[in-house]
């Protein structure tokens, strides 16, 4: 058993060191003796090498044996099954934050190995440090808080963020996440609970990107929240103050992104879970003045778009057929208006023609029509006339049941927060589709908010559909030895190669054809036998090559814009003359792979 085990992660080792440098490259550290053992960039536990403990006064600190990098990995994963054994049986929220807990405890102590476990069973371990569970933690972040992570600004910090930006320990930040908290997955306003977000995504970045854990910075701005359950917990650890709004808002988002800037002028910024209004706002003040992009907005769109163009091929229909699919999308929010937009723009260009009319549109008050009072102005234009309504027998706020037994629909996509949305009715409504094989993207995060689950689906919308999810589910046992497949439709598949291409390219700002090249990137990566067996995506154990390919079509893209600047010692100059072949090796180059590497001290 226990060898087994031993050859199994050696074996992950080997296949995982496919983009590390042969001899790790020594790193500086300014600390010695117990200091670099509470440090988790540098720390190695019973790992340090004695020539290095001599060097570094740890003699003494550390029992005897040297335990090796191996040792250790499978020390830890010995650790973790045993957990899932003794908790086998337990509630799922019991038995997820106890993985949780584990896995951040390592986070803390030794990021060199949590990285390393984390890529190698990125399966397994996604779903604990990203959706669903980083929801769960969210929501229970201040009871679980033992140590920070990342930076925090608060609306209490006016005026101070230009200096409080260099509180921050590294030298280089390449990578920020950046959250208010207002919009967390579909679980609403968690104030700077919301933390737990941009944490998960840079370990994502982290995992797929081989961005270097020490130039990330997870940041949480903390404006005050209006949830008014958190506003009376006594453990609540943000700002207990309503939400600041307008100008007082904008002031303190300004003031930070005015700070990063002065300090890394080339970082990317990653705005994430912001709630609607002010997610399309930052993104139209932010998008050609720093290099941000709206994960939510955009990842999401790109994500969402490669899905529908697969579901078209899956029909066995040429690309050129997408400006015919009728589709429902349910949620005007910031998620489902992003894929609105990109979809529309990607029929203009497949079939030369201006909007496309079969677009439906639901928020929580129905189908969207010019009709409708008070609509908001992102939605607006994708309100259907009356004429439209009235020749499909629908009205202004006709229900989702209603609407998809008119449309009969190709596709049903789901942006809306709302678990169960699609229920019975609606799926099986869904059998009358006029697609061959209609398709369903349940795309709520986490999966208490996915609109359906993945067995009521096949079970209720019939056995030849595609199913995607945002957050993961089992494959779905159809009998016969027949399996319906479950597709994870989610942003993870975009932006650690929209942030990691952004970068390499050293671009000012992030334009829509990086954007657009990432999407058709993914879009093209399955192959056609995959895709008629239902497999709209990669499986999450090649999101480190997935990646690798997103950011060099962002970073091609780029240059083919004559927008990259260049990054590190390699210029715009270089890049012009890298062919494809070379553009992708540049980008396997620069991703970091988990490894000891020695330490050398300087004062
Ligand atoms: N799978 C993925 O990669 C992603 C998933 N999401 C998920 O999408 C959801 C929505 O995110 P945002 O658009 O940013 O939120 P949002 O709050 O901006 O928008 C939610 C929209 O859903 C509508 N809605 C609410 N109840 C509804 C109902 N019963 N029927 C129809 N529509 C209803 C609202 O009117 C609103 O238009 C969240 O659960 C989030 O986790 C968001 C981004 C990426
Ligand atoms: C996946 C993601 O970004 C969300 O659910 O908000
Ligand atoms: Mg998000």
């Amino acid at each position: 058993m226990w060898r087994g085990v031993v050859r199994s992660a050696a074996l992950n080792l080997r296949n995982s060191r496919r983009y590390s440098t042969a001899i790790p490259l020594p790193s500086i550290i300014h600390k010695r003796g117990i200091d670099v053992l509470h440090d988790p960039w540098f720390n190695k536990d019973t790992g340090f090498p004695l020539t290095e403990r001599d060097r570094l006064g740890l003699r003494g600190l550390l029992p005897p044996r040297v335990v090796s990098f191996e040792q250790q990995y499978d020390r830890f994963m010995e650790s973790y099954r045993s957990l899932e054994k003794n908790t086998l049986g337990q509630s799922y929220g019991v038995v997820s934050l106890a993985k949780w807990r584990i896995l951040n405890r390592l986070h803390d102590r030794n990021e060199t190995l949590y990285y390393r476990v984390l890529i190698d069973n990125i399966k397994d371990f996604a779903p604990i440090i990203y959706t669903p569970t980083v929801g769960l933690v969210c929501q229970n972040y201040s009871g679980l808080f033992r140590r920070p992570r990342g930076m925090y600004f608060s609306a209490k910090d006016k005026g101070e963020m230009m200096s409080m930006i260099y509180n921050w320990p590294a030298q280089q930040v390449d990578m920020i996440v950046l959250t208010d908290g207002s919009r967390i997955l579909g679980l609403g306003d968690l104030g700077v609970q919301g933390i737990g977000i941009p944490i998960g995504k840079l370990d994502m970045y982290v995992a797929a990107a081989g961005i270097n854990p020490q130039r990330i910075l997870p940041v949480m701005l903390d404006v005050g929240t209006n949830n008014q359950k958190l506003l009376e917990d006594r453990l609540y650890l943000g700002l207990r103050q309503p939400r600041l709004e307008g100008e007082e808002y904008l002031e303190v988002v300004d003031e930070f992104m005015e700070a990063v800037h002065a300090r890394w002028p080339k970082a990317i910024v990653q705005f994430e879970d912001f709630q609607m209004k002010w997610a399309f706002e930052t993104l139209h003040r932010y998008r050609n003045k720093f290099c941000m992009f709206n994960d939510d907005i955009q990842g999401t769109a790109g994500v969402a778009l490669a899905g529908l163009l697969g579901t078209v091929r899956a029909q066995g229909r040429p690309l050129t057929d997408f400006a015919d699919q009728k589709i429902v999308v349910v949620g005007a929010g910031s998620a489902g208006l992003g894929v609105l937009n990109m979809a529309i723009q990607a029929v203009s260009r497949i079939s030369g023609s201006g909007a496309d009319p079969h677009f439906f549109l639901l928020d929580k008050d129905g189908l969207l029509t010019k009709e409708r009072k008070g609509i908001d102005p992102a939605a607006a234009p994708f309100a259907k006339t009356l004429a439209e309504t009235e020749e499909m027998g629908l009205r202004e706020g006709a229900s989702l049941v209603e609407v998809v037994k008119k449309v009969k629909p190709h596709v049903l996509l789901g942006l809306s927060g709302v678990g169960g949305v699609f229920h019975e009715e609606v799926l099986k409504a869904m059998r009358e589709s006029d697609s061959t094989k209609p398709a369903i993207f349940a795309m709520s995060n986490p999966t208490t908010k996915a609109e359906c689950t993945a067995v009521d689906a096949f079970k209720h919308a019939g056995e030849n559909i595609v199913f995607a999810s945002g957050s993961p589910f089992e494959n779905v046992d159809l009998g016969n030895g027949k399996v319906g497949h479950v597709n994870q439709a989610n942003n993870m598949y975009l932006f650690p190669g929209i942030g990691l291409g952004s970068l390499l390219s050293g671009a000012h700002y992030i334009s829509d054809g990086m954007l657009q090249a990432a999407a058709e990137c993914l879009a093209s990566y399955m192959k056609d036998e995959e895709i008629q067996m239902g497999i709209l995506y990669p499986s999450i154990n090649s999101i480190r090559e997935i990646t690798a390919e997103v950011a060099a079509a962002v970073l091609r893209a780029a240059i083919g814009e004559g927008l990259a600047e260049g990054h590190g010692d390699v210029g715009a100059k270089e890049l012009e003359h890298m062919s494809e072949g070379e553009i992708l090796d540049h980008v396997k180059h620069n991703m970091w792979y988990p490894i000891y590497s020695p330490l050398v001290h300087e004062r």
